[in-house]
């Protein structure tokens, strides 16, 4: 599935790629060696003439185990979205180079949903030419940004433009925060990291202390708004355009999901193919466990998701870069559309692989809690992905409110964007397509299933809304008052989009692939879309999407089809053609020796490179040997 990476070998000869060792190493250690990686890489793309694209995947190849992600993801993102030709100019060469290391440091430590009610101010200075940059008291500081803590010369800092004593609202500025000499703070910053997390430790994330902290004007990115010498604040833009970098990371997070699901998948599959547990025959031989019906019910939904996000990322992919070639012309027209879209899909695909990744876990055993399995710690490094970028509830509000206004439209007879445009359809007018058990077998019924339910449940909350409204209740407590459903219509339109990406892929695949393959993968989205209406099927049903003999069939169905992958499981994660070097786990080796594995991992453990431990001297042996203990 992901382009095979021609240049994986020369990569992998690396021995600093070769991962086995990160699991012992002390903060310090991942934060330089993550940096390391992205030098190598560096001098890798010179010496190799790689390509971005090649760089790109040397880092998922790498699962982002690498340094300067937000210098790369955000930071030189956001000079190209945020900056003016001129200013692009100057920071672009200087940033790609890496001979200035950047951040966004947006988020403060009492605001980071709320971005109008961001505290950091940046204040005209007409005598001076400048803007003078100030975090006013200890919840203003920044907070969270990567990189911030140890590494960044840089920030691109999000703070309240003040000219006079009116504020013109949030507004990007290019901060230079530590000396490009000793790297030293400069003066009026200090900064920090903010600590230890559950997982992504190689990454430095900081706080940042702004004192009276004078830029020049220059300083302030302008594209979409700027000040004149003499304090004139001049808009060319919607102020929303300087939201733009977030809307790319959150396309760049549909990817991180699905390449983390994937790795979950693959070792969850591979490892229950090998490992043998009871039989369900008395005296019979031991199964594979991945034999057990509730075995694959734990784990090929997240082979399903895999597919699902591959599909749903590369028809994202398009919409996007339509919609910022428009932007970048000046063409907003499309901005509300891809920021709906994105804003619920990356909160369903950070929802639904933090989800599996966990059901990928438990389904290991044992094992499945070692480190060596990879699993728990794939998990812990995905689980921010809930969060970045907006939290994943305040996203799926920000699609429940492309959702209304779209729905709004479809009733008033207009045109509505064409990823919503199931909303002009009449609704009353459904019937359900699966009218007996082996319709259930057809997704393009399933895929009208999905439809339904989003546009019910879209449909729902508006009307309940709207009579909220009407009795009385102001516009803030009636949208209070429906939140949950409104969350609950992003994610079902969000679902549909997942389906549809998958129908429509598979059927484009079947026009150039064998017809084995078109089978297998009809199969796998077949189940992705019985599964789904399976584990959400209160919703099915309150939205009359199907009735309670549809669901009896599509469970049965379900179930069905579980048997009929099993046999092509592995062969589906194979197909990932993922090196063990990327996977790192012991228990998902392509060669299927889980055990040798493990046990060459538990060899390695540093607690094992003495016989006898320093605790022994200093307790044990007094303990053993029936001593009295000297005073602890
Ligand atoms: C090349 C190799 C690279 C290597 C590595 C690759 C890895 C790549 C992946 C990286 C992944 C992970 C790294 C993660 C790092 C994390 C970074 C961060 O977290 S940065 C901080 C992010 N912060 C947020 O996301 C904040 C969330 N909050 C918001 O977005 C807003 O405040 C919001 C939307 C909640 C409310 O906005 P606002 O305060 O303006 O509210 P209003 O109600 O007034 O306005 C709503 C109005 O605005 C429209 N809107 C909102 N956002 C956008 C947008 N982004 N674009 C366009 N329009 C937007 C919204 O639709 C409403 O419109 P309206 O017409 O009024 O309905
Ligand atoms: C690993 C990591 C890396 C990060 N990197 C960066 C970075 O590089 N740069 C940067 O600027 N920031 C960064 N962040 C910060 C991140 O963007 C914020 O944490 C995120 O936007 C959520 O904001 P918050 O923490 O203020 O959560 P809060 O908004 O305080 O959320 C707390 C709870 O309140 C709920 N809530 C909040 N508002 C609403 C609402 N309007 N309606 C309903 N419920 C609501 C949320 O759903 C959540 O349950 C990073 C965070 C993490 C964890």
């Amino acid at each position: 599935m992901q382009k095979t990476f021609k240049n994986e070998k020369i990569l992998f000869a690396e021995p600093l790629f070769q991962c086995d060792g990160l699991a012992g190493f002390t903060r310090s250690e991942l934060y330089e060696n993550a940096i390391h990686r992205t030098l190598r890489i560096n001098q890798l793309k010179k010496e190799h003439n790689w390509t971005q694209e090649d760089f790109d995947i040397a880092i998922r190849c790498l699962n982002y185990e690498v340094g300067f992600v937000i210098h790369l993801s955000m930071f030189i993102p956001a000079i190209e979205r945020l900056a003016t030709d001129d200013q692009k100019a100057k920071w672009l060469p200087l940033a790609e180079s890496y001979r200035i290391l950047g951040t966004y440091a947006q988020t403060e430590l009492g605001h980071g949903t709320n971005l109008m009610a961001l505290e950091t101010t940046a204040t005209f200075d007409p005598r001076t030419d400048e803007f003078v940059l100030r975090t006013p008291q200890l919840s203003s500081m920044k907070w969270w940004p990567g990189s911030l803590g140890k590494t960044a010369t840089h920030a691109i800092v999000l703070a309240q433009l003040i000219i006079g004593n009116k504020n013109y609202g949030m507004n990007p500025f290019m901060v230079q925060l530590r000396s490009l000499e000793d790297h030293m703070p400069l003066p009026g910053i200090i900064v920090g990291d903010i600590g230890a997390k559950l997982g992504a430790n190689s990454n430095d994330n900081g706080f940042l202390i702004l004192n009276d902290v004078r830029i020049p004007r220059e300083n302030m990115l302008a594209r979409n708004s700027k000040v004149t010498k003499d304090g004139r604040y001049i808009q060319t833009s919607t102020n929303k355009a300087n939201y733009a970098t977030m809307v790319l990371v959150r396309l760049s997070i549909i990817r991180w999901a699905e390449d983390t699901i994937k790795n979950g998948s693959l070792i969850a599959i591979r490892y229950s193919a090998v490992r043998r547990q009871s039989s369900l025959q008395a005296g019979g031989p031991e199964m594979q466990v991945l034999d057990y019906q509730t075995q694959q019910y734990k784990i090929f939904p997240s082979l399903a998701a895999s597919y699902a996000l591959f599909f749903t990322y590369e028809a994202m992919m398009k919409e996007y870069e339509i919609a910022y070639a428009q932007i970048m012309r000046g063409n907003n027209q499309l901005l509300g559309q891809i920021h709906g879209q994105l804003s619920g899909l990356k909160a369903f695909a950070s929802d639904l692989v933090t989800y599996e990744l966990e059901m990928c876990r438990r389904s290991c055993g044992g094992h499945g809690y070692l480190k060596a399995s990879v699993v728990g710690e794939t998990l812990l490094h995905t689980l921010p992905l809930v969060t970045v970028e907006g939290d994943n509830t305040v996203m799926y509000l920000q699609c429940a409110r492309y959702l209304l206004k779209q729905i709004a439209k479809a009733l008033a007879g207009q045109d509505v964007d064409e990823p919503t445009s199931y909303l002009k359809k009449d609704i009353l007018s459904y019937t359900c397509p699966v009218q007996k058990g082996e319709h259930c077998t057809n997704p393009n019924y399933l895929l009208k299933i999905y439809t339904q339910r989003a546009h019910s449940a879209i449909a729902s909350v508006a009307r309940q809304l709207q009579f909220d409204l009407e009795s009385g209740k102001d516009q803030s407590s009636a949208f209070n008052n429906n939140l949950v459903s409104l969350v609950q219509a992003a994610k079902a339109h969000c679902q549909l989009c997942l389906m549809k990406n998958f129908v429509e892929s598979v059927s484009a695949l079947e026009r150039t692939c064998s017809e084995n393959l078109a089978s297998v993968l009809r199969q796998l989205c077949l189940y992705f879309g019985l599964h789904g209406i399976v584990t959400a099927s209160g919703e099915f049903l309150e939205s009359e999407a199907i009735g309670l003999q549809q669901l009896e069939w599509i469970k049965a169905e379900e179930l069905k089809s579980l048997a009929a992958i099993r046999p092509n499981a592995v062969a589906l994660v194979d197909a990932f053609d993922l090196h063990d070097q990327t996977v790192m786990s012991a228990l998902g080796r392509y060669d299927g020796n889980a055990y040798q594995h493990l046990f060459e991992a538990a060899k390695r453990e540093p607690m094992n490179q003495t016989q006898v431990p320093p605790a022994y001297y200093k307790y044990l042996r007094d303990l053993i040997k029936g001593q009295p203990l000297a005073k602890l």
